[in-house]
C-alpha cells in the first residue's frame, strides 16, 4: 500500500505520534526500487562504514537496514558494490542518514536507498559502530524489528507490520 494511503488509514496513530511514524522529507531516492518495505535492522555508525558491509554481507531476507550516520555529509556509507551486494542478498532497502557515492551504479541496481545526499569520499573503515539499537533522526526512533514503508512520497515507521 502506498504511503499516502497507509498515513491516511493510521492518521490517528501519526498525529497522536504514536505507533506509526513519518519521517521528515529530507531523504532522496536512489536505486531500481523506488517502493519497498520490511522489518528494520539498525546501525549506528559515524563515518565508517565497516558494519554496513558487515551487515550486506549477511542474508538480508526481505529486511530494511536502517543506518544512522550521524547525519554526516563528510563522505559516503554506501556505494555501487555494497548496493549491488544488498541486492544479491535479498535485502528490501537502506534507509541512509548520511551519504551515498556512484550513485548511477546505485540507481541501476535492483534495490531501494534512501539517504540524504552523495558523497564522493569513502568512509573510514574502523570497524566501529553499534548494531541493533534505538535509533533516532528524519524525527523519528526507530527500533531494531519495527516496520519501514518508503515509496517516492515518504518514509514510515510502524512499530509493526501495517
Ligand atoms: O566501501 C565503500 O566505501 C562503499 C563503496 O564504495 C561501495 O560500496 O562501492
Amino acid at each position: 500500500m502506498p504511503t499516502t494511503d497507509l498515513c491516511d488509514k493510521y492518521y490517528e496513530e501519526i498525529i497522536t505520534g504514536g505507533t506509526v511514524r513519518v519521517l521528515a522529507p529530507a531523504f532522496q531516492v536512489y536505486g531500481k526500487r523506488c517502493s519497498f518495505s520490511g522489518p528494520v535492522t539498525t546501525l549506528k555508525v559515524f563515518e565508517d562504514n565497516s558494519l554496513v558491509r558487515a551487515a550486506l554481507e549477511q542474508q538480508g531476507d526481505g529486511k530494511v537496514l536502517v543506518v544512522d550516520g550521524g547525519g554526516s555529509l563528510r563522505c559516503a556509507l554506501l556505494g555501487g558494490n555494497l548496493a549491488a551486494m544488498a541486492s544479491t542478498n535479498g535485502w528490501a532497502g537502506i534507509l541512509v542518514n548520511g551519504c551515498v557515492r556512484d550513485v548511477e551504479e546505485i540507481n541501476a541496481v535492483d534495490v531501494g536507498v534512501r539517504a540524504l545526499a552523495p558523497h564522493p569520499l569513502k568512509s573510514f573503515k574502523r570497524g566501529q559502530g553499534e548494531k541493533d539499537v534505538a535509533v533516532v533522526f528524519g524525527g523519528v526512533r526507530i527500533l531494531p524489528g519495527e516496520w519501514c514503508y518508503s515509496d517516492m512520497d515518504g518514509i514510515l515507521i510502524a512499530n509493526k507490520k501495517l
